[in-house]
């Protein structure tokens, strides 16, 4: 049973994965980079469910990192689909940290991400309807 300490996740749990030594800088802090990286892929997955093929993502928006992820947290990714346009969508992000072997989960890092679905061709292609 995890302990959340700034209130509950917005999203579905998407993407969970260890943070380790070659992703920090030399104070043990993790990479900004590693951890957007890691949201994007999490946007990816849950933007290829929605749209139900290839997608590429066309914007970060709003991107904040609000406290450090450290070496040994487990980094966990929440996203919401919370627009879909004609070949686009709108993903809320949030990055929340489960400190090295304890319950407790902070969260570190939020963004908007819009994803674009794409045709075999690479052109956007429509987002299907909601099965
Ligand atoms: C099947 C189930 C599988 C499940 C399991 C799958 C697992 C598999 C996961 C793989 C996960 C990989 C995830 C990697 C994700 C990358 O890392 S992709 C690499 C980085 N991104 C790129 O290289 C994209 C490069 N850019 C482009 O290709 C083109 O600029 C784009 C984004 C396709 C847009 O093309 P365009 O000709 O400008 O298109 P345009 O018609 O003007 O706009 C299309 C839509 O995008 C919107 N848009 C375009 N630019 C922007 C912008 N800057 N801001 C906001 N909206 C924008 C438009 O408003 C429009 O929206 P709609 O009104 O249609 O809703």
């Amino acid at each position: 049973m995890v302990h959340y300490a700034d209130g509950q996740p917005i999203g579905d749990l998407t993407l969970r994965t260890l943070a380790m030594p070659a992703d920090a800088n030399a104070a043990g802090d993790i990479f900004g980079g590693w951890v957007m990286a890691q949201m994007d892929l999490a946007c990816g997955i849950r933007a290829a469910e929605r749209a139900k093929g290839r997608v590429v993502t066309a914007a970060v928006k709003e991107m904040s990192f609000a406290k450090a992820m450290k070496i040994g947290d487990t980094l966990c990714i929440y996203t919401h689909v919370e627009r879909v346009g004609r070949t686009s969508m709108t993903l809320k992000v949030e990055a929340w940290a489960q400190r090295y072997l304890s319950d407790l989960m902070e969260k570190v890092t939020h963004a908007g991400f819009v994803m674009v679905a794409l045709d075999s061709d690479g052109k956007p292609k429509p987002i299907p309807a909601e099965s």
